[in-house]
């Protein structure tokens, strides 16, 4: 039986004299989706940035994220870039989050960004144009066509966040990392999007770490559940035994809050 594809322990993030992250411990296993949960400012985002190499300034952090490469010893995820492989950001881990029309450039065709990314990742010139719309599609983007001589400004939130999406998946990445991307998105786009994410897991045994406030959607979208209380890992197992009968008062609380009838994909 083969260990996890990220084995992440004693992750500690301090921001001035703060803890807000506290020995976080957390496995994600290949091909499956996990759902880190907890309230606002529990840490979730500080986490999911802290293994794509994002941190605040004047954060200090400690702890290993292993990743299994596939194709070499393990890489540190929150080791500095000089200490890893040579593998350029992306290719390992990718990361999108809410205002991905953000993360985009104004001034820059969403074909642009997708030549842009591809070069940066090998792939070589002739193939960019074809991986780069079959990227666009495979985000169930119509016209992808139309789309890739498209400003980011001419996108919709929806049509945004299935472009930043493509960019992320583009390299190949085995840890996908979605931070909250369908809150804004109205509930037929929001399962379009987490369906296509969940069955791309699964094809392509990716790690998918989805980070939701939303307990329903952990219900529905994840294998796992991961419970974040001020920093730490309260409890964690199967979505369907965490939401459905949760041990910790603090997944207890949020799950009663909610008011979902969470407790396994429905
Ligand atoms: N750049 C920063 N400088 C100082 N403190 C920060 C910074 N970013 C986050 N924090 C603090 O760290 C804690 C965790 O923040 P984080 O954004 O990870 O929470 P979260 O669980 O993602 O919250 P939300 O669900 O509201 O997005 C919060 O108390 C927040 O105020």
């Amino acid at each position: 039986m083969s260990g996890p594809l990220l084995a992440v322990s004693g992750l500690t993030i301090d921001i001035g004299d703060r803890r807000v992250v506290d020995g976080l411990r957390l496995d994600l296993a290949a091909g499956e989706v996990t759902a880190l949960v907890g309230r606002s400012g529990s840490g979730k985002s500080l986490t999911a940035g802290a293994l794509v190499g994002l941190r605040p300034e004047g954060a200090a952090l400690s702890g290993r994220a292993l990743l299994d490469t596939g194709d070499g010893p393990p890489e540190d995820l929150l080791a500095p870039p000089r200490h890893r492989g040579r593998a350029p950001r992306g290719a390992r881990a990718g990361y999108v989050f809410q205002e991905s029309q953000a993360s985009l450039n104004p001034t820059v065709t969403v074909g642009r960004h997708l030549l842009e990314t591809l070069r940066a990742h090998g792939v070589p010139r002739a193939l960019r144009r074809a991986t780069g719309l079959a990227e666009l599609s495979r985000a169930g983007l119509e016209q992808p066509e139309r789309i890739w001589a498209g400003y980011p400004f001419e996108l919709s939130g929806g049509q945004a966040q299935r472009v930043a999406l493509a960019l992320a998946r583009a390299p190949g990445p085995r840890l996908l990392i979605a931070d909250e991307i369908t809150s804004a998105l109205d509930p037929v786009t929001q399962a379009e999007v987490l369906d296509g994410l969940r069955a791309d897991a699964v094809a392509h045994g990716r790690a998918l770490l989805l980070i939701t406030h939303d307990l329903a959607v952990a219900g529905r979208w994840a294998d796992r559940v991961a419970v974040l209380g001020a920093g730490r890992i309260v409890e964690s197992g199967p979505a369907a035994d965490v939401l459905g009968s949760p041990a910790d008062p603090f997944t207890a609380d949020l799950v009663r809050a909610s008011g979902a009838t969470a407790g396994g994909r429905v």
